[in-house]
């Protein structure tokens, strides 16, 4: 049971240490194998090259996985969602009594696609990554072969861009600042948000999932959702509610395909994942893309348990 409705239950935790232990153990396998130390790395252009020398599929960056589903991961995580919200509504009448996934799912995807929007694509201009890579030194060099209107810049060959697409777009290299991973970034919080909303729907009955969570109710007081210190401080129309889904505790849930479908590709962001640990960024730039992404999860998943002000907007998954 977690002390703090801003915490984690222990299985929530467990879950979560997956993110760290993945980058970790990839990082490590990484710095110690010898395929990965003995190929030849180039910090400019932040992989392996040439790509035909680099140690694995997965090492090079146009590898099929990165092109088609990494790069355009936002659009998985969102057809993920949806066929798992599809499933959810098509779910056979029995288990559709089971926890269903909640009236909020739209505005917690709305606010985690606001800030995945916000952190890699555009912030009232630059985005963040792009802003806390200015903000810590870096800057766009322009090498001296390219055309000489873009290399009109700065004595050091820089030119005043603000963002690594208007960069690359000018002939650049994006050099001297600190990256976060927008990899880890988007993997970690695309595939958090899948597990959050569809394991507490798919899994009613594990413990720690829906029923151990903490919530601050509008009184001031903790309890447990669902549980019947909760209920106690609840109005009698929230009770009502909950008293129609207690049979549900013992359904299985909805698992059909579209739930398959979405926990497959939370799986795949994983493994790419452990890819962009093993063969990709600085342990530090991993680790920033990691903290990042656990504020966005954070926000919408944790604070609102907290308070009921944001728990009225973002709601929580299967309540
Ligand atoms: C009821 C249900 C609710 C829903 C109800 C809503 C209703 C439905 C409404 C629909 C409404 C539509 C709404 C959808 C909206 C979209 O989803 S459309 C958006 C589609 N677009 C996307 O998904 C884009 C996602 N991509 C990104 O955000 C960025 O590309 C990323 C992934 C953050 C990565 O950025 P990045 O610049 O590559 O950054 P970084 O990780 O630092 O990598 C640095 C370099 O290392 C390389 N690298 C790093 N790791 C790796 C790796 N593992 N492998 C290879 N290379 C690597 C990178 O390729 C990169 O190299 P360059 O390409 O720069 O040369």
């Amino acid at each position: 049971m977690p002390s703090h409705p801003f915490l984690p239950t222990p299985l929530e935790a467990a879950i979560l240490s997956i993110y760290p232990l993945t980058l970790l153990l990839g990082s490590l396998f990484g710095a110690f194998s010898s395929t990965t130390r003995g190929a030849p790395y180039d910090p400019a252009a932040q992989s392996f090259h040439p790509p035909e020398l680099a140690p694995s599929y997965f090492a090079r960056k146009r590898n099929v996985f990165n092109t088609y589903f990494v790069k355009v991961g936002w659009l998985w995580t969102t057809g993920a969602l949806l066929a798992f919200a599809a499933a959810a509504a098509a779910a056979p009448r029995r288990a559709r009594r089971g926890p269903r996934p909640g009236s909020r799912l739209a505005a917690r995807y709305a606010a985690a696609t606001a800030l995945w929007y916000l952190v890699t694509q555009w912030c009232f201009g630059a985005p963040l990554i792009d802003r806390s890579f200015l903000l810590t030194g870096g800057k766009c060099e322009i090498p001296a072969s390219a055309p000489s209107s873009a290399a009109a810049g700065a004595a050091d060959g820089s030119v005043a861009v603000l963002s690594a697409l208007e960069c690359r777009l000018s002939g650049g290299v994006w050099r001297g600042g600190h990256d976060i991973s927008g990899h880890v970034f988007l993997l970690v919080l695309g595939s958090a948000l899948l597990a959050f909303e569809i394991l507490p729907v798919a899994l009613p009955s594990v413990r720690g999932l829906r029923e151990e969570r903490l919530v601050r109710w509008e009184n001031g007081r903790v309890g447990v959702v669902g549980g019947e210190s909760a209920e106690d401080n609840r109005d009698e129309t929230d009770r009502e509610r909950s008293e129609e889904r207690r049979p549900e505790d013992t359904s299985q849930g909805g698992l059909g395909l579209g739930t398959k479908v979405a926990l497959g590709v939370a799986a795949l962001m994983g493994w790419m994942l452990l890819m962009t640990a093993i063969y990709f960024h600085t342990w530090v730039e991993k680790l920033t893309g990691l903290l990042v992404a656990f504020m966005g999860i954070w926000l919408v998943y944790f604070l609102p348990r907290g308070v009921p002000a944001v728990r009225f907007v973002l709601g929580m998954p299967a309540v």
